[in-house]
């Protein structure tokens, strides 16, 4: 598990980001229908690293183990599971929607210098839209995660998506991973070889609600 020191205590951090407001943004938006893909594929596989202290900060930050994207979006995951199959693999999902305020802790947690592994709250994650899905590939014959050229959150190079060093059987299940996302509709982020945004992400609101809350009329 990669970790970094924090620039305040969680404890300091949390109470403000839950306090603080997301950013307004003008426009008209689609209604959020965020669902579970692993409800509607049960194959799609859960390690949600931010409900246990297995994560960079090593603090648990959701109180649920679970896995929430808008509708079209779950709907195209499930099509990228079914074409793993064929080669031998299934997903396995680290996170996808993400409160707004879970995004300012991670920001405001992170030094300068690493800022471009988390989004800016200023602006609002692709997460907190429910239009990303950080994931990683599982074998189908063994059930276990594979070996990838970085560590999930591993704020280093080795995390870029074109990042050239490494063992190459690892590069190849990462390009693997990135094409079958890309078929549907998946983009990969520039420096993240795990972190994808659906193409809609433009189309939704950032979010704020807590997964308790998630289809709740607030
Ligand atoms: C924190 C990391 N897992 C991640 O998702 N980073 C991107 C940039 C984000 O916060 O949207
Ligand atoms: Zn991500």
């Amino acid at each position: 598990v990669f970790r970094i020191e924090p620039v305040r205590p969680v404890t300091e951090l949390l109470p403000q980001a839950l306090a603080a407001t997301p950013p307004h943004e003008a426009g008209e938006f689609r209604a959020p229908d965020l669902i579970e893909p692993a409800e509607l594929d049960p194959s799609i596989r859960l390690d949600i690293r931010y409900a246990t202290t297995r994560n960079f900060l090593g603090t648990a930050l959701y109180s649920q183990p679970r896995a929430f994207l808008q509708r079209p979006a779950a709907q195209a995951l499930v099509r990228v599971q079914r074409t793993l199959a064929a080669d031998g693999y299934g997903l396995l999902v680290h996170d996808a929607y993400r409160p707004w305020y879970v995004t300012k802790m991670f920001w405001d947690a992170t030094p300068q210098d690493l800022h471009r592994f988390v989004a800016d709250p200023a602006k609002g994650s692709r997460h907190n839209r429910g239009c990303a899905v950080d994931l990683t590939l599982y074998d189908l014959k063994t059930g276990r995660a594979v070996e990838m050229p970085s560590l999930y959150d591993e704020m280093s190079e080795r995390a870029y998506p074109d990042y050239a060093g490494g063992d190459a059987d690892a590069r190849a299940r990462r390009d693997l991973l990135r094409r079958r996302m890309e078929a549907e509709g998946f983009r990969v982020f520039e420096f993240e070889w795990w972190h994808y945004d659906y193409r809609d992400w433009t189309s939704y609101a950032i979010q704020n609600v807590r997964f308790e809350d998630v289809g709740r009329p607030h």
